[in-house]
């Protein structure tokens, strides 16, 4: 193992809170110096090592050395302003943000100035890896299909779209770009902007969202053709007990990346 590394945690709900109790348990040898909140008065289940910080200015006091959003959309840019001009990398869970590319730009402008990097893990997917490989060849297509149990869907746009009480069989609320699907669906679709990244770009990629009353997994279905050849990847993910819309693996990857840091063999 290697040096140590400090994490702030920016959000501890149902990923922050899983990627911290993992760490504890594996006994990953990383402190967890900070908690960022919106509001310190309802946290809970905080790491005995963290301090609680409601105002990214309060960062920088904090030596972290990486910070790892997992909050909401709103965080990305205050958080990922400070964590990087402070010099530490910044990994992202709630990529929608960077619909907007004027933000991913100002973003990767000030990692550049300061020699920090932003870090995009595979969140709830599997098969980022091949994808981001096979674009450095030609590619011709990219459709990924977002498949959650009608309930995962609650509370967001597809309430409008269909009535996601009265299905008996899954049905496709939205058919379009990744730029749209992230934008339109921020708790369910930041998926959308990490397999249109890896590839083919925010507007090139197609995206399909679908409500199925049968499922019991979050199921993302990438399949991508190009000079590499074709890849099909289906991933059908438990999702975490306290947020039926997040899938564990997006901790799982988060766990991975910050282990990947501090361990002699990476994987
Ligand atoms: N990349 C991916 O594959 C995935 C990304 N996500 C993203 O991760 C986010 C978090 O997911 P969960 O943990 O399931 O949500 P959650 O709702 O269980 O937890 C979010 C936590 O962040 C806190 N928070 C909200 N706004 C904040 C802010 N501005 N600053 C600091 N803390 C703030 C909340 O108080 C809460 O504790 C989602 O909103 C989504 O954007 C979620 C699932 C998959
Ligand atoms: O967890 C998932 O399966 C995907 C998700 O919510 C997101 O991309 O926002």
């Amino acid at each position: 193992m290697s040096a140590s590394e400090r994490i702030a945690l920016v959000g501890a709900g149902a990923i922050g809170g899983q990627v911290a109790r993992l760490l504890r348990e594996r006994g990953t040898p990383v402190e967890i110096v900070a908690v960022g909140v919106s509001d310190a008065t309802r946290t809970r289940s905080v790491p005995a090592s963290a301090v609680v910080i409601d105002d990214p200015a309060a960062l920088a006091a904090t030596g972290a050395t990486l910070v790892v959003e997992a909050a909401g959309r709103a965080s990305v840019e205050p958080w990922g302003t400070a964590a990087l001009e402070m010099g530490a990398d910044f990994a992202v869970s709630s990529t929608s943000a960077f619909v907007d590319d004027a933000l991913l730009a100002r973003m990767l402008a000030l990692a550049d100035t300061h020699d920090a990097r932003i870090l995009i893990p595979p969140g709830a997917l599997g098969g980022i890896d091949a994808l981001s490989a096979a674009a450095r060849m030609a590619m011709t297509q990219v459709t990924h299909i977002v498949t959650k149990p009608a309930a995962a869907w609650a509370s967001t746009e597809a309430e409008a779209l269909c009535d996601l009480h009265s299905l008996t069989a899954p049905f496709t609320f939205f058919q379009g770009s990744a730029r749209d699907a992230a934008d339109r669906f921020p708790k369910n679709a930041n998926v959308a902007v990490i397999s249109s990244l890896a590839a083919m770009g925010l507007d090139r990629t197609r995206i399909a969202l679908v409500a199925d009353p049968g499922a019991q997994h979050n199921t993302h279905k990438i399949v991508a053709e190009g000079d590499f050849g074709r890849m099909a990847v289906e991933i059908e993910n438990h999702p975490l007990p306290d947020n039926p819309k997040s899938s564990a693996m997006t901790a799982l990857n988060l766990v991975r990346l910050i282990e990947n840091r501090v361990q002699r063999l990476v994987i």
